[in-house]
């Protein structure tokens, strides 16, 4: 069994990894830290797991947590950066979920994030954990930095145009919507259902921190020569708990040879175990990934003209953080990449 701590056990993405390791084959947590909650039963605070996880909350320890085969960081930004160093020199083997280390330049990090990155010297050793086409690096990272739910959805609805250079890089634009979950469980205003429910509206128009890490990934897919993809990116907030919706609107560089974009679409993710591309036409929607990790895709090219529309839907707790992260843990362990994420989204 695989010795598993996690930072940060309250927050959703601590309780989803908890929910998807709770039945995994391989691994077991043993573990996990709140400072407000140390003491408390895990199964007090999250209900759900009551008779799946025995555990109780303990203060974070670098000594208790080094002693696990693998540390998931389900907390803010700007934590696991400052455990980092006494941690991997403990031996263990890292998947931060929080944006600390996806970001290689320090400079560019700290613009976006309003600090000062703590230990810009490890951030080269982080691999960023997209295993659609990271898969090969993250088998030997140390440290694993997971991408963020939104960087997510657009990634992989990009992935086929970029790597095959199909479209006008610098003028991709990206409209998406998350459920209120994206915003982590420490309460604002916003997030109240009394105003959030029954409304929808953008937010970060002018430059979200994504931005740079959408950007950066995009770029590392390209093939050289490529001009280096730029984003317009708007993100919204949709009145429901889980799920996100990216549309991506791509310019084919030449609408008369472009390959059938159907078939390019299923032939790059046929071998992807959380990659679903829909029958042509269909539409994919946000319900059928609830809970679960799979990412599903949806190709348009209307009117034969030259702008795409690629729809791509993913859960952002699940594809989004913690399963992606658990996905992660397969890979660098070696063990079957669904081990813990073979779930059916709830539905309806
Ligand atoms: N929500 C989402 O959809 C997604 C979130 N993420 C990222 O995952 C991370 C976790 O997000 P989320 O689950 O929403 O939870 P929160 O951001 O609300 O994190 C809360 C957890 O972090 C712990 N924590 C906070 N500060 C510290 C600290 N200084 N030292 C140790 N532990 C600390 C808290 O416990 P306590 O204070 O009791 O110690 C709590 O358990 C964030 O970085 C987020 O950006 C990534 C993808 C998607
Ligand atoms: C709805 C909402 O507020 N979403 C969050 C993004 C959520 C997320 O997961 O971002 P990280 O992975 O970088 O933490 C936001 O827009 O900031």
């Amino acid at each position: 069994m695989i010795k598993v701590g996690i930072v940060g056990g309250t927050g959703y993405t601590g309780v989803e990894l908890l929910r998807l390791l709770s039945k995994h084959p391989e691994a077991e947590v043993v573990v996990i830290t709140s400072r407000a909650e140390a003491g408390i039963p895990v199964a007090d605070l999250y209900t759900n797991l009551r008779g799946h996880v025995d555990l109780c909350f303990t203060e974070p320890d670098v000594a208790t947590l080094g002693e696990c085969d693998v540390v998931f960081f389900a907390t803010p930004h700007g934590v696991a950066q400052n455990l980092m160093p006494a941690l991997l020199a403990t031996g263990t083997r890292v998947i931060d979920l929080s944006a600390d280390f996806r970001i290689r330049d320090p400079e560019l990090w700290a613009r976006w994030y309003n600090q000062t990155h703590g230990c810009p010297e490890l951030i080269s050793q982080a691999v960023y954990g997209v295993p659609e086409y990271q898969r090969e690096a993250i088998k030997q990272a140390r440290l694993v930095a997971c991408p963020g739910c939104y960087p997510t959805a657009i990634q992989l609805g990009l992935l086929p145009l970029l790597e095959q250079n199909l479209v006008d890089s610098e003028h991709l634009i990206i409209d998406a919507a998350s459920g209120a979950t994206g915003a982590g469980r420490q309460g604002k205003v916003d997030f109240l259902l009394t105003e959030a429910g029954d409304n929808f509206k953008a937010y970060g128009a002018g430059g979200h921190r994504h931005l740079p890490e959408i950007e950066q990934s995009l770029r590392d897919m390209q093939p050289a020569g490529s001009k280096p993809a730029q984003v317009t990116f708007v993100p919204h907030l949709l009145p429901m708990i889980r799920g996100i919706h990216a549309t991506t609107y791509a310019r084919a560089l030449d609408a008369n040879t472009l390959p059938d974009l159907q078939a390019l679409f299923e032939e790059r993710f046929a071998d992807e175990p959380f990659v679903d591309v829909m029958p042509a036409g269909v539409h994919p929607q946000t319900r059928s990934v609830k809970g679960s990790n799979m990412c599903r895709i949806s190709v348009f090219q209307p009117q034969q003209r030259d702008t795409i529309v690629v729809l791509s839907v993913i859960d952002n707790l699940t594809k989004g953080a913690s399963g992606q992260a658990v996905q992660n843990m397969n890979i660098m362990f070696g063990l079957a990449e669904n081990a813990g994420l073979d779930v059916v989204a709830l539905l309806p």
